[in-house]
C-alpha cells in the first residue's frame, strides 16, 4: 500500500517463498503415504521395519497415525507418485539454500518464558521441530539482494521465460504439476489425511489448489499468494517508509516486525523503550492448538500470557496498545466444521458456539487483562481482522494510522 516499487522488487524473491512453501507440504503428504504404507507392511510383515524413509521435519500430525479403521488400499499408483515426486526433496534444499539459510529449529520453551524478555533465564530447549525461517540478520536480505538483479523478469515475460529455463526449482515444479495434483486428488490419500485429523487446507502456507497456476514455469505471484505465504520471522526485521497517501503523508514510518514464537521474543526488548504503538497480533481460531514449539502449550492461552506482560511492561506505558483478533475468517471456518470452543476452553461454558459470541468473549478476556495488568489506566483499542482479506485490512490499517497519529499529537500538545 505504501511501498509500491520496494515491493515489486521484493515480489520475486516471494515466488521461492510460495514454491518451497507448496514442496514442502508435497514432500509432507508423501512422507504421510510412505509411512502408512510402512506401517501397513509392518502389520502384514511384523518383522520388517515400520518406516522406510520417514522425514525428521514433517509436521507430526501428518505421521504414525495408523489406525483400526478400515485398511486404506494403496495401490501401484502410489508407490509410482512416490517415487516420481522423489525430486522434489532436491528442491525444497535447494529452495532454502537459495534463500538464504537452512531450515531453523524450533525448540520448546517452558511456560515461564512466554514473555522471555522479562526474565534473566535462558529458554529451556526440549522438543524439535523444523520450519524454514527468514532471518532478519542473514538470509532474507542477502537473498532479497540476488533477487533484486533479476527483478526486471517479473515485468517482462519475454525475458522471464530463458532465465526460468535456468531455474531448475521452478523446472521441476512445473514437470511434476500433474503428479502432485494426482497426488492431492486421489480419495485414498483424501481419506488417509483426513484420518489423520489434519485440515491442511487451513495451514499456513497452504497452495495445493492453486498448483495449476504456481507449478508453471512463467509463475509470478499475486499479491494474495504473497500475504498466504509462511515464512517464519526470525529475531527483529525492520522497515522504514514515508507515507504517499494518507493523513501521515509524507511522514516517515518505522516498523519492526517481530518474530512471534517463543525463541525470538528475548529480541524484543530493545525496541520497547522509543514505541510509539505495538499491533499485538491474537490467533482466535488457534484455541484448540498448540504452539509449534511446545506442544503443551495452547495457543490462544499463550497469547493470553504474553498479552499480560506487554500490558504489564512498565517500558510501554505510554506506547498505544492495538489488539487485532486475528484469523476470524479460520475461526468461522472452524465453528462452521462443528469444533465446540467448550471442548478445549472448559471456561466457554454453554454459550453460543458462533463467531460473534466467540469473538465477544475473547475479547473481553483481553479487555479484562489490560485492564487489571497495566501499569497506569489505558484505552483499549481492538479490531477483528483477517489480515489476509487486504480491503478490509487497508481500511483497519488506516484506523489504526490515525490512532497513532491523534496520541502522537495528544502527547506532543501535553508537552
Ligand atoms: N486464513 C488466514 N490466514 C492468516 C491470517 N493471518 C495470517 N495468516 C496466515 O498465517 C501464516 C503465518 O503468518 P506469518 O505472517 O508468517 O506469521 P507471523 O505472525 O509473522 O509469525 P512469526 O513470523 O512466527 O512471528 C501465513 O501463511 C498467513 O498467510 C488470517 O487472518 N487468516
Ligand atoms: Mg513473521
Amino acid at each position: 500500500m505504501h511501498a509500491r516499487r520496494e515491493w515489486s522488487e521484493e515480489r520475486l524473491a516471494w515466488r521461492s517463498v510460495i514454491q518451497l512453501n507448496l514442496v514442502r507440504m508435497v514432500n509432507q503428504i508423501v512422507d504421510a503415504v510412505s509411512n502408512e504404507i510402512s506401517a501397513q507392511a509392518a502389520q502384514t510383515y511384523p518383522d520388517s521395519p515400520t518406516s522406510d524413509d520417514e522425514s525428521e521435519g514433517a509436521t507430526p500430525a501428518l505421521l504414525n497415525v495408523t489406525n483400526s479403521k478400515r485398511k486404506l488400499k494403496f495401490s501401484e499408483k502410489h508407490r509410482v507418485l512416490r517415487l516420481r515426486l522423489g525430486p522434489l526433496r532436491t528442491v525444497e534444499s535447494d529452495l532454502q539454500r537459495k534463500l538464504g539459510t537452512e531450515a531453523t529449529e524450533l525448540y520448546s520453551t517452558d511456560v515461564d518464558t512466554a514473555a522471555p524478555f522479562e526474565d534473566d533465564h535462558p529458554p529451556i530447549r526440549t522438543k524439535k521441530s523444523k520450519e524454514f525461517a527468514v532471518n532478519s540478520s542473514n538470509g532474507w536480505k542477502t537473498a532479497l539482494g540476488r533477487f533484486r538483479s533479476l527483478v526486471h523478469q517479473v515485468d517482462s515475460p519475454e525475458q522471464r521465460t530463458s532465465r526460468d529455463a535456468d531455474d531448475d526449482a521452478t523446472n521441476i515444479i512445473a514437470s511434476l504439476r500433474e503428479d502432485i495434483v494426482s497426488l492431492w486428488e486421489d480419495p485414498v490419500v483424501k481419506e488417509l489425511l483426513h484420518r489423520r485429523k489434519t485440515r491442511i487446507e487451513d495451514s499456513p502456507g497452504f497452495f495445493l489448489n492453486d498448483i495449476d497456476r504456481i507449478a508453471r514455469l512463467r509463475y509470478g505471484p499475486t499479491d494474495h499468494d504473497i500475504i498466504r505465504a509462511r515464512l517464519r520471522t526470525v529475531g527483529v526485521q525492520e522497515y522504514r517508509m514515508t507515507f504517499e497517501h494518507g493523513p501521515t503523508a509524507g511522514q516517515e514510518w518505522w516498523f519492526f516486525d517481530v518474530g512471534g514464537t517463543r525463541s525470538s521474543r528475548t529480541a524484543w526488548y530493545p525496541f520497547f523503550d522509543d514505541a510509539d504503538a505495538i499491533v499485538f497480533l491474537a490467533p482466535i481460531s488457534c484455541f484448540d492448538e498448540k504452539l509449534a514449539e511446545d506442544r503443551r502449550v495452547n495457543r490462544l492461552e499463550d497469547s493470553y500470557l504474553l498479552w499480560r506482560s506487554v500490558c504489564s511492561c512498565k517500558l510501554l506505558t505510554r506506547t498505544q496498545l492495538i489488539v487485532f483478533l486475528n484469523k476470524c475468517d479460520l475461526l468461522q471456518a472452524k465453528l462452521t466444521r462443528g469444533v465446540r470452543i467448550k471442548d478445549h476452553v472448559p471456561s466457554y461454558g454453554d454459550r453460543r458456539n458462533d463467531v460473534i459470541t466467540a469473538t465477544r468473549y475473547f475479547q473481553q478476556h483481553f479487555k479484562e487483562i489490560s485492564k487489571t495488568c497495566s501499569p497506569v489506566p489505558r484505552p483499549f483499542f481492538v479490531h477483528h481482522t483477517s489480515v489476509i482479506d487486504t480491503k478490509s485490512t487497508a481500511i483497519t490499517l488506516g484506523a489504526v494510522e490515525e490512532s497513532i497519529l491523534r496520541d502522537h499529537l495528544r502527547r506532543a500538545d501535553l508537552m
